[in-house]
C-alpha cells in the first residue's frame, strides 16, 4: 500500500479564518511517519499552490472563482496522484475542496463511489444555498442527477458530474436543510444518519453500507470525511460543530471496516480548523482524532499491529 499526501490549505468555501492551516497541522502531528511507521509507503505531493483570483460574490455565492479554480487545481492533482498508483490523501481545508477531490478522482479512475461520513449534506445546489458558502454545494456539482440544477458560473466550468446517487452512501448526518432533505429523498439517496447509527450500530451500518455499493459491481471507493462528523467534545476545532456526533470509536471503526475492504481509493480529510480550538489541548484532541482516522484507512488496528514481512 501506498499514500499520495496533497495538502489544500484553501477555506474559501466558508468564512470561518483558520481551516487552511489544517494540512500543515495533521502533517506536524506526525501523520506521515506514522504511516511510514506502520508498513506505509508514502509519497507527499505537498500543498497545491492556488492563483489568486477575484473572490467576489455571484448574489449569495461567496468566493465563486476562487472556489472554482482551486478546485481545477486540485482535480488535476488527484488525478496525477492516482495515476501514479497510490491511494490518495486530499488534506484539507474545507469541504468545497470535495468537487475537485471526486472529479479528479474520477478522471483516474472512472466510475466511482463515494462514502460522506459528516453531520451534513454538503448537497445544496448553488440556488438552494441560504449561505452562499460553497463547502455546504460540493455534491451538487458532482452528481449527475443535479446537473441540470446547476447554473453556469465563473471557473466551474471545467466541471463535469461523474458520480451517481445510488453510488453514494451518507454516514452520521444530523443537520441537513430542507432543500437537502428533499434533494435526498428525491434522488433515493442511501443515508445513515446518526438516528441509524444508534438504531443499528456502526457495524451494521457498515456492512450495509458495503452489501449496498458493491451489488452493482465493486468500484473504487473515495471516503471523504468531514471532521464534524465526529462528536465536537472529540473534535471541536472545526468551523460547523454539532452536537450528537460519532463517538471517536465509530469514526476509527468507519475507516478500519473500510480499509479491509480493499477498495479504498481516496480519503479526504476536512474541515480541521486549528483556529477554532477553545484551548491548544482542543486543536491536539481534533488534529490526534484526524491522523487515527487516516492511520485506520491504512490498515491500522485497534487490536495491534506488527510488520508483515514476519508474518
Ligand atoms: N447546510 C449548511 C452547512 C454546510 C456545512 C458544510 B460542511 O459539512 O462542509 O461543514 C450550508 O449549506 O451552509
Ligand atoms: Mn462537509
Ligand atoms: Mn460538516
Amino acid at each position: 500500500r501506498s499514500a499520495g499526501i496533497i495538502g489544500a490549505a484553501f477555506w474559501r468555501g466558508q468564512s470561518r479564518l483558520g481551516v487552511h492551516e489544517g494540512p500543515d497541522r495533521i502533517r506536524s502531528s506526525g501523520l506521515l511517519e506514522r504511516l511510514k511507521q506502520q508498513g506505509c509507503a508514502v509519497k507527499d505531493y505537498g500543498n497545491l499552490v492556488f492563483d489568486d483570483v477575484d473572490e467576489s460574490s455571484v448574489g449569495l455565492l461567496k468566493s465563486v472563482a476562487a472556489v472554482g479554480g482551486a478546485n481545477r487545481r486540485l482535480s488535476e492533482a488527484m488525478k496525477a496522484v492516482k495515476m501514479d498508483g497510490h491511494t490518495a490523501v486530499m488534506l484539507g481545508g474545507d469541504h468545497s475542496l470535495a468537487i475537485g477531490s471526486i472529479h479528479g478522482h474520477s478522471a483516474a479512475v472512472g466510475e466511482l463511489s463515494v462514502v460522506w461520513v459528516d453531520a451534513h449534506a454538503d448537497i445544496n445546489t448553488p440556488l438552494t444555498t441560504y449561505t452562499g458558502n460553497f463547502h455546504g454545494q460540493p455534491m451538487s456539482f458532482l452528481l449527475h442527477e443535479l446537473h441540470s440544477k446547476v447554473p453556469v458560473l465563473p471557473n466551474f466550468s471545467w466541471v463535469k458530474p461523474c458520480l451517481s446517487a445510488k453510488d453514494l452512501v451518507y454516514i452520521g448526518l444530523r443537520d441537513v436543510d430542507p432543500a437537502e432533505h428533499y434533494i435526498l429523498k428525491m434522488l433515493g439517496v442511501k443515508v445513515f444518519s446518526i438516528s441509524e447509527v444508534d438504531r443499528l450500530g456502526v457495524a451494521r451500518v457498515m456492512e450495509e453500507t458495503c452489501d449496498y455499493l458493491t451489488t452493482r459491481g465493486k468500484k473504487p471507493v473515495h471516503l471523504s470525511y468531514d471532521i464534524d462528523a465526529i462528536d465536537p467534545s472529540v473534535t471541536p476545532a472545526t468551523g460547523t460543530p454539532v452536537v450528537g456526533g460519532l463517538t471517536y470509536r465509530e469514526g476509527v471503526y468507519i475507516t478500519e471496516h473500510l480499509s479491509q475492504t480493499g477498495l479504498l481509493s481516496a480519503v479526504d480529510l476536512v474541515e480541521v480548523n486549528p483556529q477554532l480550538g477553545k484551548t491548544e489541548a482542543d486543536v491536539q484532541s481534533t488534529v490526534n482524532t484526524a491522523v487515527d482516522l487516516l492511520l485506520g484507512c491504512f490498515r491500522r488496528l485497534r487490536e495491534g499491529n506488527h510488520p508483515t514481512d514476519y508474518t
